[in-house]
């Protein structure tokens, strides 16, 4: 059985962009009321007192935009300090990067997933859903802020959209030639926007790969993450490939990961609804973070039959709470 280590804690559901994929604009979003939202001591008392002693010992701080929550740079810093943390990472869409990738890496953070899913103003801003203020600008000088800074790996997240930016493929694969930079190209999920993904489908991995090959060569590459990326190099790159290809392979039988929306609910499957426990509501209740502990190792203990098996049926779309709020 796969170790179960690493967490997924979603810092906030708010996000300042509206991604098509992700929550796009129109999509009624019932958003976490303050006081439904774990507070930073609640958040912190469920690392140390509930996850890190039940083996959790990777953790990875995401969204909506984990960069709108004002206290995040402290988060990391409590995080990054607990000894038993042996990696801390985040995933952000970079908007705000650019001034804070220096407190945040002071702070403890080392790594950093990156979201860009174009080198076009106009294609990025399309996805982005920013009717006519071009934001492309922004997050590109948070790349260059997080990669002065020093923030090894840096990952660039590619959502690949068919008729929107898979003409680009090759241009950002080849950012990866002379910058030690890994971008990683995800396969589209239909969690979140029915109706673009019926309308444009995804694109599989092994597609990417024989263009890119085509191209530039590939050749596959030692270096692993801790996600379920499979790993490609161009031959000389200084950077590597990513591959997430949630759509036409499974990889739970690798699954190593669970989520912990802000809302303190903690979900054993991303493509799963079922078993999720409400955290915050039992802590505020009073349950002991003993009793707490033991909820946790049960749910560990079956994660394996709850670990999404429907491939054949393929992901159905059907899901109450969109990327934005799960965490990605
Ligand atoms: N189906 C599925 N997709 C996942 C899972 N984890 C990540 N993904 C997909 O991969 C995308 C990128 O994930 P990231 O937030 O960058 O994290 P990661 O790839 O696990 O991170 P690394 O540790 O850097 O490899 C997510 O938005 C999802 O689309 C998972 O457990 N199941
Ligand atoms: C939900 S976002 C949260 C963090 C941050 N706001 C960002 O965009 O990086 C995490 C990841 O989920 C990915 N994502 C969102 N919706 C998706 C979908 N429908 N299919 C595949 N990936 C998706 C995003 O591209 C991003 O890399
Ligand atoms: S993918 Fe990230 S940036 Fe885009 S809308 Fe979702 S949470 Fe926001
Ligand atoms: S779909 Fe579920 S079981 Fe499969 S990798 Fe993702 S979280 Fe793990």
């Amino acid at each position: 059985m796969n170790t179960v280590d690493y967490l997924r804690i979603s810092l906030i559901d708010r996000c300042n962009f509206r991604c098509q994929y992700c929550m796009p604009e129109g999509a009624e979003l019932n958003y976490i009321l303050r006081q439904q939202m774990l507070t930073d001591e609640e958040l912190l008392t469920l690392i140390k007192e509930v996850f890190i002693p039940v083996g959790f010992n990777r953790f990875r701080l995401t969204g909506g935009e984990p960069l709108l929550r004002p206290s995040v740079v402290d988060i990391v810093r409590a995080i990054a300090a607990i000894d038993h943390t042996q990696d801390l990472s985040m995933t952000t869409n970079g908007f705000l990067l650019a001034g804070m990738a220096k407190s945040l890496y002071d702070a403890g953070l080392r790594r950093i997933n990156i979201s860009l899913d174009s080198l076009d103003a106009d294609t990025f801003n399309q996805i982005i859903g920013n009717r006519g203020r071009s934001q492309w600008q922004k997050v590109w000088d948070g790349i260059l802020a997080a990669y002065q800074v020093g923030f090894d790996p840096l990952k660039l997240n590619v959502v690949v959209i068919p008729g929107v930016n898979d003409s680009e493929i090759l241009d950002l694969a080849a950012l990866t030639i002379d910058k030690r930079w890994h971008v990683r190209f995800i396969e589209f999920m239909p969690i979140g926007n029915d109706r673009l993904f019926n309308e444009q489908g995804w694109v599989s991995s092994a597609q990417l790969r024989d263009r890119i090959a085509g191209k530039f060569g590939l050749t596959e590459s030692q270096v692993r993450g801790n996600g379920p990326a499979d790993v490609f190099q161009i031959p000389g790159a200084q950077g590597t490939l990513g591959f997430i290809s949630q759509m036409s392979e499974c990889f739970c039988d690798r699954c190593n990961r669970m989520r912990l929306s802000a809302d303190g609910w903690l979900r054993p499957c991303l493509l799963n609804e079922s078993n999720q426990i409400d955290l915050k509501t039992a802590l505020r209740s009073g349950v002991s973070v003993e009793e707490l502990r033991s909820h946790v190792s049960e749910l560990l203990a079956l994660k394996p039959e709850i670990n999404y098996k429907a491939r054949v049926s393929g992901v159905t779309g059907a899901y109450s709470r969109t990327m934005s709020q799960i965490g990605g």
